[in-house]
């Protein structure tokens, strides 16, 4: 047998083991992960029934009140080309890749192993075997595609203007802004990479990534019979988060109304993101007193400093000694507090991470703070130029990154997303 001939049979060999059932581990992978979720791929508006996997077809888009999986991979993107078909095309194209990794199948229809031997496979292959590990894939629209690239300069929405400098911000511009996000979550931090490594793919010419962050552990919850996460200050955090089953909140203070001067928003939200460093040596070494004034809560139970359990509202009057009182009327959340914001709340989505360590070993370490708000205008910026002049937690912070978005609503089944502000 000639090589060439010799090189086909063992490729042959190869491809014929991972489709007809002679390697068993790739096989039994892809009987786990992408060959269960082909069945599905075809009908995408059918949930599978497996409490694995979110449907991203919907009103909103899934990954907002989603119950927030264990694990981040958020990317922002650039658009690299003027045309605003080849916008649109990539649009599609990732609203169909995004419904079938959801769903646990590859990013393209072929998959990781079939498909076109001449050509690059249509999805990477590192999650085969994976099961959908609750992935939720969340596609937002930065203020800067909105200049004048592709027309659609007069569809901004007013409440997408930068967020202002904040005192204390040392924004690094390599991780911050952005044309286009998109927020991965899932259980499996190989399931969120790969989804935002195959959406990048797809995107090549079109797209190019910006800056990215990995996160782990989340920082909140949106649903009431989960335990509260903690964060790197070793914090329950998230304790009054916007919860999913309170709809008149949802209202309020994240869904975009039909109101809005952009109706291509309604049923949208927008998405604050702040890369925000935690000086963990110092902190660690301030006294528990110390660190339960910054918070104004307790460490064990997350309860109010001025009393009662986690779930209690604090009682900012209540006095202890001295007069003093129980909670420090700087503490975060004395400053965060709704009471003190004319009455604006948010629904927190954040991750905490950890990238490597610094030139003097200190670990570069802190919160990657979401937050999903109805505008930002009112229910970001008035609260973040308070904490970041009178927080007591401000002396362990710093913000490094920043991004605004623009989400938009849900997809329906056969339109891409974001397809409203592309319509006359
Ligand atoms: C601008 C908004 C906020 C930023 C930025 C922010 C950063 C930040 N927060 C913590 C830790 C905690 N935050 C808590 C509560 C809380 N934080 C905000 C807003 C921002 N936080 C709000 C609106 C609230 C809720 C206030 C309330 O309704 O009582 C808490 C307490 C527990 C909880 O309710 O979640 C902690 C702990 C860190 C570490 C951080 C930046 C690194
Ligand atoms: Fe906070």
């Amino acid at each position: 047998m000639c090589e060439d001939a010799m090189g086909e049979e063992r490729r042959g060999i190869s491809r014929r083991g991972l489709i007809g059932g002679g390697a068993a581990l790739g096989v039994g992978a892809a009987a786990a992960g992408f060959g269960a979720g082909r069945a599905v791929a075809g009908d995408e508006s059918t949930s599978r029934g497996d409490a694995q996997a979110y449907e991203l077809y919907g009103v909103h888009q899934p990954g907002i009140v989603t119950p927030v999986q264990d694990r981040l991979h958020f990317a922002s993107f650039d658009v690299t080309t003027d045309s605003r078909a080849a916008l649109v095309g990539l649009l599609r194209e990732w609203t169909d890749a995004a419904a079938r990794m959801m769903h646990g199948a590859g990013a393209g229809p072929a998959g990781p192993t079939s498909g076109d031997y001449d050509a690059p496979p249509d999805d990477t292959g590192e999650a085969i075997g994976l099961p959908p590990s609750r992935l939720t894939l969340t596609f937002g629209f930065g203020a800067s595609l909105f200049d004048d690239r592709f027309g659609l300069s007069g569809k901004r929405p007013a409440a997408l203007e930068p967020l202002p400098h904040f005192p204390g911000d040392n924004l690094s511009p390599e991780r911050s802004h952005g044309d286009l996000c998109v927020q991965a979550c899932a259980d499996d931090p190989q399931v969120a990479v790969h989804a935002i490594r195959n959406l990048a793919r797809i995107g090549f010419g079109t797209v190019a990534l910006r800056w990215s962050q990995l996160g782990f552990g989340k920082t909140s919850t949106t649903t009431r019979d989960e335990a509260t996460p903690r964060n790197l200050f070793g914090f329950k955090d998230g304790t009054m988060n916007v919860k999913s089953a309170d709809r008149e909140a949802l209202g309020e203070h994240v869904w975009v109304g039909k109101d809005s001067d952009q109706p291509w928003m309604t049923d949208g939200s927008y998405l604050v993101a702040r890369r925000i460093s935690m000086t963990i040596e110092i902190w660690d070494r301030q006294p528990m007193r110390e660190q339960e004034r910054v918070v104004g809560r307790t460490k064990a139970e997350g309860a109010p400093l001025s009393g009662g359990a986690e779930h209690d509202q604090p009682d900012f009057a209540r006095t202890g000694r001295e007069d003093a009182p129980l909670v420090d009327p700087a503490a975060h959340v004395a400053i965060a507090h709704p009471d003190h914001n004319d009455g604006v709340r948010m629904l927190r989505r954040g991750y905490n991470f950890v990238d490597g360590s610094n030139d003097l070993g200190r670990m570069d370490a802190g919160l990657f703070f979401l937050a999903y708000v109805v505008d930002p205008r009112t229910h970001f910026t008035p609260v973040q130029m308070r904490l970041s002049t009178l927080d007591a937690m401000q002396e362990y912070v710093q913000h490094t990154g920043s991004g605004l978005f623009a989400i938009p609503p849900g997809v329906r089944k056969g339109e891409y997303v974001g397809q409203g502000l592309f319509s006359a």
